[in-house]
């Protein structure tokens, strides 16, 4: 049975379905913000941690760009490039240790609340790869597994795209593959908005002096403008741009800034595709141009402190301020944050104890669906 938007309602799972702040509306259709089963009970054997994959070793690098951008045509030239990047920190990506690091805090919380799910780990480009790890959890009993994705975002590399990465893993496993629920996108909850609401303030305390002259950028992963056009579940395109640009005014108003900006950054594919524009470091030199002294960058975009942070803000955009002797911060990823493992778990909540779905925008509470079905026609 499916609900208006193609979310699946009659599944075993608890679905998140539209819900809205405070009055959680309903779509018609659906059977409540939540479906449950006949005899009432929800149940979850297990987690999967979703996530990116990175190299661990210099000769791991080309097969996992290989992998990110396999279909994507992505220029050679680029690939030599990002390869660089890589190298430049002994072809060793961060994303895994500090993923390893989320699950060590997920796994701390949900023990501090008798929760004893256990969690799995599994990425889309690089081991250990999702398919594996669906194998495994199938092999170990796992019937009904939560999917936790390390993405905010709707969108296609944010959420659609883990929903494929979900259907893919169990198309490999077969039958009696677990069903697996992925957790909604979570770019509007509290907890992620006041962790990055911290970070920022943090990173004007940084600048010190010249906080008081600073502008506050946002920055996320920009994406060929042709993947804005599919519609979201609320009937509109431009679903991961007015998402990004609603998480940068909901943390811009908890930290006070009257201005600000969003800006995108890491983008590949060949020069004449339009992108989400501008770039951050056109975006730094064109504020120097207007006379500002000082940014705060907040990567606003991305969980953890992985390369596209660590080479493309802390390398080329803060050399890119320094040269022009701009002051240059940029606020922690909200991975790290405590309160980042506890929005997981009150993610999961949402699902096993029916717990409200705490968010502060507008959007609907979309991205979580069943074995990789769509959120929306067209979505
Ligand atoms: C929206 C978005 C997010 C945020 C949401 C999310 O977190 O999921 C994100 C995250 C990440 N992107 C990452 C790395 C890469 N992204 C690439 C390429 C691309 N990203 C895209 C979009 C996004 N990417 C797109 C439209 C492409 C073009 C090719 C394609 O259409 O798929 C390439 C290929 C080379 C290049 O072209 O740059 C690499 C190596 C890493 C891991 C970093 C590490 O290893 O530490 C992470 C977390
Ligand atoms: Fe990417």
């Amino acid at each position: 049975m499916l609900c208006e938007g193609g979310v699946p309602i009659g599944s075993p799972a608890l679905v998140a379905c539209g819900g809205f702040r405070g009055s959680h509306r309903v779509r018609p259709g659906c059977a409540g913000v939540f479906a449950r089963r006949d005899d009432g009970a929800v149940s979850f054997d297990a987690l999967l941690f979703l996530s990116f994959g990175g190299p661990e070793g210099p000769e791991e690098v080309r097969p996992f760009l290989e992998n990110v951008t396999r279909g994507r045509g992505v220029p050679p030239e680029r690939l030599d490039e990002v390869a660089e990047h890589y190298l430049h920190f002994g072809g060793v990506s961060p994303i895994n240790r500090l993923n390893q690091d989320i699950m060590a805090a997920l796994r701390s919380e949900l023990d501090a609340q008798g929760r004893d799910l256990p969690v799995y780990f599994g990425n889309r480009n690089w081991h250990p790869m999702v398919e594996d790890t669906v194998a495994r959890m199938s092999a170990d009993g796992v019937r009904r597994a939560l999917v936790f994705a390390t993405s905010a975002w709707g969108g296609y590399s944010g959420c659609k795209q883990y929903h494929e990465d979900i259907a893919r893993a169990r198309e490999s496993v077969g039958e009696g593959a677990p069903e697996l629920v992925k957790l909604r996108q979570f770019f509007d909850h509290p907890l992620f908005v006041e962790a990055n609401a911290d970070a920022v303030r943090a990173a004007f305390e940084r600048l010190g002096e010249r906080a008081g002259q600073a502008r506050l950028v946002f920055t996320a992963h920009s994406i060929p403008l042709r993947a804005e056009e599919p519609v979201g579940p609320d009937g509109r395109g431009q679903w991961y741009s007015r998402q990004v640009a609603e998480a940068a005014r909901l943390v811009a108003e908890q930290v006070g800034a009257e201005t600000y900006d969003v800006v995108w950054q890491s983008r590949s594919g060949p020069p004449q595709v339009p992108w989400l524009e501008p770039d951050i470091v056109d975006h730094i030199e064109d504020l120097h141009a207007k006379g500002v002294d000082s940014v705060v960058v907040s990567p606003i975009g991305f969980v953890s402190d992985h390369l596209e942070v660590i080479w493309d803000l802390d390398n080329e955009a803060a050399e890119a301020a320094q040269e022009r002797g701009m002051g240059f911060a940029r606020a922690a990823t909200a991975g790290t944050d405590p309160r980042f493992a506890r929005m997981i778990v009150e993610l999961i909540a949402e699902h096993t104890d029916g717990a409200p779905v705490r968010k502060l925008s507008e959007f609907p509470a979309a991205g979580s669906t069943a074995n990789g079905e769509p959120c929306a026609p067209g979505c």
